[in-house]
């Protein structure tokens, strides 16, 4: 798929080309076949005229009745055979540059997701604006409507009957459509999607302007008895529970997207910008760091990166992306869940990686040596990481033989427009890409407990593409790095319940 890398919509370019030159020729060529029918029909209808005067003398002539049945035959197989020839040869034609049906999913679900993260009001983003911001003149009718008929296949149908009724409205302005086929189509996506009250309402203005019409009649009854048979009970949902559930963290993750997770006046006041001299290289030349948490530790690496070193990483990977997965039962998984592209990296492949390693053993002050390779990520359309940790919570192992994940370092080579902060709502951290910088951070705490609170999301990108390059450095070989503290921790119970108290984060149900 392309949709889950904005790096690989680029090349894209080509495709668009040929297929616009493909409609243009085929447009050309229908219109020459249009006027050769047109002709025909001039001849036809000057036969039918003959007819129509005299029936029984018309078909006595045997050339007559000759010409009369092959207009009824071969002259409508004709138009078929032509038909699909250039129907034929069209797709054979734009074949090469056509993308597949999932592709469209998949970019419609990116709105859909950057609209329920971020709260984006249909209305706006369809005319363009974002976040008060003209970014690009308002979509036509019929985008409108393929978002809707695509948004209809998510749970919530809420988005999707937003878009057909804008598409309605703008219709009634544009006429790109008669009011007919207008509310065929909305009903058409209702009906199949399963939204039976709201195909019934269609029907019923399809009714008042067709009054006559069998075929929806019947519909409509057969539809009002289906939607009394499968009156869905809404189910009941359990948000008084103290653990966690997928509902309660959308919450907060939206809440924390958007920015409106803060620290206390308190938390921020002993939070400090300094330099940072963990080794003997950096006694010498000192990083610039933001603190961001102290326990755990989160800072923010400031100017951590060139340019230069930047844009050769962005070489090396450009060629090599694949679909990043997630672990799901120990086994890596494309899920929806996260919308990106991943490529791995040996130190030895290219000097940049030899000196970044060396360089976030200076940032950490840790043994570089258990640390696995670079990774290297591009965002796609509504690109984002679901909410996890970093360190694996089956074990202790990542079948590497080197211990958990005991810190991540993640660079960003790029900036964002907007979107796309990673956020650790927990501990109402939120870190906008910069490029250039890095966020560092302990996954698990001095006595090896796994830090819970770390837990933290890519947030959807809305305008821009997002690059990080992640380095996770492991547990083995940091024994006289960072000796164990015998600190005690609480239960995994009585953390959740801490973590995912929503009162705490101001949400009320
Ligand atoms: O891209 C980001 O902001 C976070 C990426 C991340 O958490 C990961 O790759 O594990
Ligand atoms: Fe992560």
């Amino acid at each position: 798929d392309l949709y889950s890398a904005l790096e690989e919509l680029v090349g894209l370019v080509d495709n668009d080309q040929k297929i616009i030159e493909s409609m243009k020729e085929l447009s050309q060529t229908l219109e020459s076949e249009a006027s050769k029918i047109r002709i025909n029909l001039k001849d036809s209808e000057e036969e039918q005229k003959l007819m129509k005067k005299n029936p029984h003398a018309y078909v006595e002539n045997p050339l007559n009745a000759f010409l009369l049945i092959k207009r009824l035959t071969h002259d409508v197989n004709a138009i078929k055979e032509k038909l699909d020839e250039i129907s034929n040869q069209f797709m054979s034609k734009v074949k090469k540059y056509k993308l597949s049906n999932d592709e469209l999913s998949g970019a419609v679900e990116g709105l859909y997701r950057l609209q329920s993260v971020y709260g984006l009001k249909t209305q706006e983003f369809a005319n363009g604006i974002i976040y008060s911001k003209k970014y690009r003149k308002e979509l036509k009718v019929n985008d409108l409507i393929v978002i809707g008929r695509e948004m209809a296949k998510f749970d919530d149908h809420g988005f999707s009957s937003e878009y057909l009724e804008l598409a309605k409205v703008k219709n009634s302005m544009t006429k790109d459509f008669t009011k007919i086929q207008i509310l065929e189509k909305i009903f058409h996506v209702y009906n199949s999607s399963g939204m039976l009250n709201e195909a019934v309402e269609v029907l019923n203005e399809i009714l008042e302007l067709d009054p006559t019409n069998q075929h929806y009649e019947e519909q409509r009854l057969s539809l009002e008895l289906k939607s009394l048979f499968n009156e869905k009970t809404v189910e009941a949902k359990d948000f008084t529970g103290t653990h966690y559930t997928p509902i309660k963290e959308k919450l907060i993750l939206s809440k924390a997207c958007k920015g409106e997770l803060e620290k206390s006046i308190k938390e921020i006041s002993q939070l400090h910008c300094r330099y940072l001299r963990t080794t003997h290289f950096t006694t010498i030349a000192p990083f610039k760091i933001i603190e961001a948490n102290l326990n755990p530790w989160v800072v923010i690496f400031v100017d951590i990166m060139s340019e230069e070193e930047i844009e050769t990483l962005k070489l090396i990977a450009k060629d090599s992306f694949s679909r990043a997965e997630i672990m799901v039962n120990e086994t890596a998984k494309v899920s929806n869940t996260r919308i990106a592209k991943i490529n791995w990296h040996y130190d030895d492949e290219h000097k940049i990686f030899e000196i970044l390693t060396r360089r976030v053993g200076d940032m950490s002050g840790l043994n570089m040596e258990t640390s696995e390779l670079f990774q290297i990520q591009n965002y796609g359309i509504g690109g984002y990481y679901n909410a996890h940790y970093d360190f694996t919570t089956k074990g202790n192992d990542f079948k590497l033989g080197t211990g958990n994940r005991i810190a991540t370092t993640l660079f960003y080579l790029s900036d964002v427009e907007l979107g796309g902060a990673t956020v650790f709502p927990f501990l109402r951290i939120y870190v906008p890409p910069k490029k250039g910088t890095a966020v560092y951070w302990l996954n698990l705490s001095s006595s090896g407990h796994r830090e819970y609170t770390t837990r933290h999301f890519a947030c959807p990108v809305i305008v821009g593409s997002k690059w990080v390059a992640n380095k996770w450095l492991h547990e083995y070989g940091q024994e006289f790095k960072r000796p164990c503290d015998l600190i005690e921790f609480p239960t995994d119970d009585l953390y959740y319940t801490r973590m995912y108290d929503l009162k705490s984060f101001g949400i009320d149900f």
